[in-house]
């Protein structure tokens, strides 16, 4: 079990080193064959050293006889520069190597980091960014890869670097087999291998500890985040939540540090003790050799096998620039195939599943323009969620009329908009346009039909011209597009104010930026759909379009809005009863279904979940408003 399990370490080890030499060629040919032999060198020049000053040595009684004038001071003289030529070439040639290696590290980096950039970006739906065991790869890989301290490409040069190491450690061997004995310079090799081993092992334990401590680094960085973010500053200061987060923090801290702490002991310590008494027996056997049998060997001999011994047992410690970052970086790069693996695997299962993403991709170009979106009969659960947000859904969207969908928090409103974007599929049922099931047409074509303004819409920290121009952003450089739209939504004098006007960025820490109020940047958003509107898009989504509008210009924006819209089919979600009674058809969703639908006149008419709803909603308006009156 035991001898299964060490060749089961020895495969995987092997196959993360393999993984990590793959990478070498995107770093080119050249730049990494300059590092080769750069290592090459380094390890060789403490071996001509050791030589050398071991000769140097041993030339020196001839010489002081000799005089200033003999042979034997010249060669003295001789050996003696090419031992200071090894020392000097060794300083001069190892900040070359660390300039070469960071250029390769970077080199490598950076294509991992594209490489996990393609991955992330590359699932059309949302699953992958939503997985916790994905997200920890993803972490895990990105943290590395950004900071670049024990990333991929660290582990790259790291293992380069061993090349140095063992070099030096076959060239001393050499010597002391040559000199001295073969078997003593086997036993010293095998001595300084076990060492090696016993450290390794230890650092791959600490790598795979460190690993598997994502979930707390990714609540340290949060809790970092929280603390020193001008978004939760607030609270944080107004509930006096200092203590509290402090607290979190350093329990988080210590859960996270202290199995890394068990493993450094387990590193420095253990095999310290384990591998010092072989080690320190097998040295204390060969010096006793060297000593018993001093009378046979040439002063130069005797210095050589004890210099180059010495050296030999130096190279038993653990190497810092090649191990740490090799246990870790290929951990790193190991979390990049993970995650790129598993983005994989979702976007196969959803298109053998239930007719994903792609399995009909690139079959039908969308309709123009953008005809009746149907639900019909659609099922939905969030993936690894066992609750069903919809359980049969119908639900018609007539083509160029706005509709509202209204529903009490948590009854899926979002959810639906989510369905209609393709960042999930449904479980069972279908979405239709014109008959046609939407994961008929190429997902990308189909999302440029669409234009949504999410609740959390984002809010990019770049000028006011991006933030409009990225509902469409192929079109960035429509400045006067751009232009018209701001103004549209009442936003013109504004931005006019601003320093710089449409090119000021959104975000106070930034040079000359500037930071808007709740309703500004709801706005803003909404000349981003208007802007996406304008360059092809036909059906427009909006939720909670005016959570942060004032009563006047909430009263102004749904006619202004459908005027703007003229046209597009519109999706409205809102808990405001006097932005949803405007809409041509209004649809209360509740428990996973449709439960009513029809004009505000016929829905309370009616008199029921709607009518109900919006009394509850008027009566507190006016207590609101009439209140201090009375
Ligand atoms: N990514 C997700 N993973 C798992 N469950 C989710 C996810 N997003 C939403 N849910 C759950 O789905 C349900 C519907 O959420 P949704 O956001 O669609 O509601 P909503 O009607 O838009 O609510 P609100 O009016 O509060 O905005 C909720 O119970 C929510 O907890």
């Amino acid at each position: 079990m035991r001898h299964r399990s060490w060749i089961g370490t020895a495969r995987e080890q092997f196959a993360a080193r393999r993984d990590i030499v793959g990478l070498l060629p995107h770093a080119g040919g050249p730049l990494v064959a300059a590092l080769v032999g750069v290592n090459l060198l380094l390890g060789c020049l403490p071996v001509v050293f050791t030589v050398a000053t071991a000769m140097v040595l041993g030339r020196v009684p001839a010489a002081v006889d000799g005089g200033l004038d003999s042979d034997a001071w010249d060669s003295l003289v001789a050996v003696f520069g090419v031992a200071a030529g090894a020392f000097v070439a060794r300083q001069l040639i190892s900040p070359v190597e660390r300039a070469l290696g960071e250029l390769v590290t970077r080199r490598i980096d950076g294509r991992v980091f594209d490489e996990l950039m393609a991955a992330s970006l590359r699932s059309p739906g949302l699953g992958p960014l939503e997985d916790q065991r994905a997200l920890d790869a993803l972490r895990t890989a990105a943290r590395e890869v950004e900071f670049g301290v024990q990333s991929p490409g660290r582990a790259a040069t790291g293992l380069l670097a061993l090349i140095a190491r063992y070099t030096e450690l076959t060239g001393h061997a050499i010597a002391v087999g040559v000199v001295f004995s073969w078997p003593a310079s086997a036993a010293l090799v095998v001595t300084v291998l076990l060492f090696r081993h016993g450290q390794r092992g230890g650092l791959r334990r600490y790598a795979r500890t460190r690993s598997s401590l994502a979930a707390d680094q990714r609540e340290i960085d949060y809790l970092r985040d929280l603390a020193g973010g001008a978004a939760a500053g607030k609270e944080i200061r107004v509930f006096g939540l200092a203590g509290w987060l402090r607290q979190r923090l350093r329990d988080t801290y210590l859960r996270f540090l202290e199995p890394l702490w068990a493993e450094r002991r387990g590193i420095y310590l253990w095999p310290f003790v384990r591998f010092s008494v072989v080690g320190l027996v097998v040295t204390g056997v060969v010096f006793a050799v060297v000593g018993a049998t001093a009378r046979e060997l040439t002063l130069t001999g005797f210095v050589l096998v004890v210099t180059a011994a010495l050296s030999l047992l130096r190279l038993a410690e653990h190497y810092p620039e090649a191990d740490l970052p090799t246990a870790i970086g290929m951990r790193a790069y190991d979390a990049v195939r993970r995650f790129a693996e598993y983005v994989e695997q979702v976007e196969h299962a959803e298109q053998v599943g239930h007719g994903g993403f792609g399995d009909t991709r690139e079959e039908h170009p969308v309709p123009e323009p953008v005809g009746t979106l149907r639900f019909e009969q659609v099922c939905f659960r969030y993936p690894g969620q066992r609750r069903m947000i919809f359980d049969g859904l119908d639900l018609t969207i007539p083509v160029g009329r706005c509709t509202a969908l209204v529903g009490v928090n948590g009854a899926g409103k979002t959810t639906l908009v989510k369905l209609l974007a393709r960042l999930y599929e449904p479980t069972a049922g279908r979405i239709t346009l014109d008959g046609v099931d939407i994961r008929a047409f190429p997902v990308d074509a189909w999302r440029a039909r669409l234009s949504v303004i999410f609740q959390d819409f984002v809010r990019y920290e770049s000028s006011v011209a991006d933030n409009v121009g990225l509902g469409a952003v192929g079109f960035l450089d429509d400045r006067e597009g751009i232009g018209e739209v701001v103004d549209s939504v009442g936003l013109g004098e504004a931005v006019a104010r601003l320093p710089r006007g449409l090119d000021t960025p959104l975000a106070r820490h930034l040079t000359g930026g500037a930071e808007l109020s709740g309703g500004q940047w709801q706005r803003i958003a909404l000349a981003r759909a208007l802007f996406a509107l304008r360059h092809g898009s036909r059906v427009v989504v909006l939720d909670e379009p005016t959570a942060s509008l004032d009563v006047r210009a909430e009263t102004g924006f749904f006619e202004e809005f459908t005027g703007l819209a003229e046209g597009a089919t519109t999706l409205l979600i809102s808990h405001r009863f006097s932005t949803v009674r405007h809409a041509d058809l209004i649809v209360v969703l509740e428990h996973g279904r449709v439960t009513e639908q029809g004009s505000h006149a016929e829905l309370l008419a009616r008199d029921g979940r709607y009518a109900e709803l919006f009394r509850l909603q008027a009566d507190r308006f006016v207590d609101v408003v009439e209140g201090p009156v009375r």
